[in-house]
């Protein structure tokens, strides 16, 4: 099967004297799990824009499923994300005065083809629910909680919720876990992972916390262009 994210001679400078990466050729296969970590400031983020599509790259090429992202048009990118990929952000991107199972449920509501993926594993509401237990949260006690009143602990868990629901081919995940101590973290990444491989999602993990590197199949740098 072909792979779910190509990126060919990508580079990408904030300032044209300074380029920040540079990545020849990466290809990340159906379900693969990989882990990208580097400096504060090496272009993390950055590079899961790019992947995501929020931002377009300066030169070389980034596919999704076969897809070259800068070729699109705005909306076309912006469907490839929502059907395809499911983001998990440092600010989680919680609408804070909404429930916790609409929040789930959002990403069902911006794409047809997960809401009708997540229909066909049982119901969209259903899903959520199955989804929030897995990742440790209790559904009867906190669907109904607006998002606010959760912990920063339980919103991560909730944003991966929403990134898992209706099985995109790709997560991107964000420092997922850096407001987290070791312990926790450990359950988290261990419950996203066991989630992704279930529904068959590929994992690009960006940390700067190396300890995380054995729960993945692939172990990647990212840093200054040489
Ligand atoms: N929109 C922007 N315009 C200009 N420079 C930017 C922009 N976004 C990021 N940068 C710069 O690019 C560099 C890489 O930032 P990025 O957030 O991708 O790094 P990171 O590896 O994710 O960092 P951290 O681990 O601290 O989150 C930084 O020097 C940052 O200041």
């Amino acid at each position: 099967m072909s792979a779910v994210v190509e990126l060919r001679d990508l580079r990408h400078a904030w300032r044209a004297d300074e380029p920040l990466f540079s990545f020849a050729r990466l290809d990340v296969a159906p379900g693969e799990r990989v882990f990208l970590h580097g400096r504060s400031g090496s272009g993390k983020s950055t590079l899961l824009n790019l992947v995501a599509g929020v931002l377009t790259a300066q030169s070389g090429a980034v596919r999704v499923l076969g897809r070259d992202l800068a070729r699109l048009r705005a909306s076309a990118r912006d469907r490839v994300r929502a059907d395809h990929i499911g983001v998990i952000f440092q600010q989680f991107n919680l609408i804070p005065y909404l429930d916790v199972a609409s929040n789930v449920h959002l990403a069902c509501r911006w794409s047809r083809r997960r809401r009708e993926r997540a229909a066909l594993a049982g119901g969209v509401d259903a899903e959520a629910r199955r989804l929030l237990a897995a990742l440790d949260l209790d559904p009867d006690a906190l669907a109904r909680q607006p998002a606010y009143a959760l912990s920063v602990g339980q919103q991560q868990r909730v944003a991966a919720a929403r990134a898992l629901i209706g099985a995109p081919e790709l997560i991107v995940a964000d420092e997922p876990t850096s407001a987290l101590d070791a312990d926790a973290r450990d359950a988290f990444v261990r419950l996203l992972l066991d989630e992704c491989r279930r529904a068959g999602s590929a994992v690009l993990f960006v940390s700067h916390d190396r300890a995380l590197a054995g729960c993945f199949d692939r172990v990647l740098q990212i840093g200054p262009v040489a």
